[in-house]
């Protein structure tokens, strides 16, 4: 495939220092050589130059750093775009989850029936009011979905944000710390959410065909991919912010990824919530590795194994 990859350096929408070093330990992990090595062809756009300065008088409500927050969201939007419009499958590494409000804003712009898959221990759709934390990677969706356009209040520096998803085109797997604001959401909208729960009762196979069907039911629009790294158990992602036992095992998310990748529309990865200044060195490297684990499978590599294009046995 041809993939554009983007960094984006940040770490403004929760407190803890190090998400912004995401871009820089998944590319020393060797991510570009593994994905070249698989055959795609990578254009690296490099680390977008956000800002990341505290906007202390910009607090609206709960909503903490809003301006430097709705500024990264616009530069990541336009980059975005600029990557979708160009035919490559954008590959966005973060950074905190708040990434996602101008991937998917940006996406939009150019594939207005995007659908959103969102695979995350937490549901990341609180509004700046049903917030508790004022952290806003605790609440993208909730500026992007049209039906709660009405409960979010003007925050500076999102003016430019147009909702652009309906509740139907989400879909959550590996929840497992909902707030009562998210969860009275989801059942309000009618979000598709199966949390860790339902991958328990289910089994991950089950669980991603109703996920994709319930989105994209005729198996046609383009799939924007929000992987938070939190979704999977914290044995396997130890370095993040907002780490909860009992995730994803690395072969469940494995199999998240094969499947997304054999519809053969994904459009939009985000790669959100690695942050290599938390635990040890070793909590780092397994952090990293995993994560490109999953990326790989995003971008086609099956466990099954594969040949060269005409390859015989010699
Ligand atoms: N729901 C909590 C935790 C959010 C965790 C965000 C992560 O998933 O991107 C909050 O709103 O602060
Ligand atoms: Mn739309
Ligand atoms: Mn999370
Ligand atoms: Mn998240």
């Amino acid at each position: 495939a041809k993939i554009g990859l983007v960094g984006v350096p940040f770490s403004k929408g929760q407190q803890r220092d190090g998400t912004e070093k995401g871009p820089g330990a998944l590319r020393n992990g060797g991510l570009l050589e593994t994905l070249t090595s698989i055959g795609h062809d990578v254009h690296d756009y490099g680390d977008l130059p956000l800002d990341f300065s505290d906007d202390k008088e910009g607090q609206i409500g709960v909503a903490k750093n809003p301006k430097t927050v709705g500024h990264a969201s616009k530069m990541i939007a336009d980059k975005v775009s600029e990557v979708v419009k160009s035919g490559r499958t954008c590959l966005a590494l973060g950074g905190d989850h708040s990434m996602a409000i101008g991937t998917i804003y940006g996406q939009h712009q150019v594939q207005p029936d995007q659908v959103v898959l969102w695979i995350d221990a937490h549901a990341d759709i609180n509004t700046p009011l049903t917030s508790g934390s004022g952290n806003m990677h605790g609440m993208p969706l909730s500026f992007l979905v049209k039906e709660l356009d009405p409960y979010l209040p003007k925050i500076p520096g999102f003016e430019f944000v147009k909702p652009c998803l309906t509740a139907k085109d989400i879909a959550y797997i590996g929840l497992r710390d909902v707030d009562p604001g998210e969860r009275y959401i989801i059942e309000k909208l009618g979000i598709t959410a199966f949390s860790m729960q339902e991958v328990d009762k289910y089994g991950i196979n089950e669980v991603m065909t109703r996920a994709l069907k319930a989105i994209d039911p005729e198996g046609k629009r383009p799939i924007h991919l929000s992987f938070d790294v939190d979704s999977l158990d914290p044995s396997l992602a130890p370095s993040t912010g907002t780490p909860v036992l009992g995730g994803l095992s690395l072969r469940e998310g494995l199999y998240i990824a094969e499947e997304v990748a054999n519809t053969g529309r994904l459009s939009v990865i985000d790669v959100a919530e690695v942050n290599p200044s938390l635990g040890s060195e070793q909590d780092v490297e397994t952090t990293v590795k995993n994560t490109i684990e999953f990326i790989t499978k995003c971008f086609g590599k099956r466990r099954q194994g594969a040949y060269p294009p005409g390859y015989h046995i010699p």
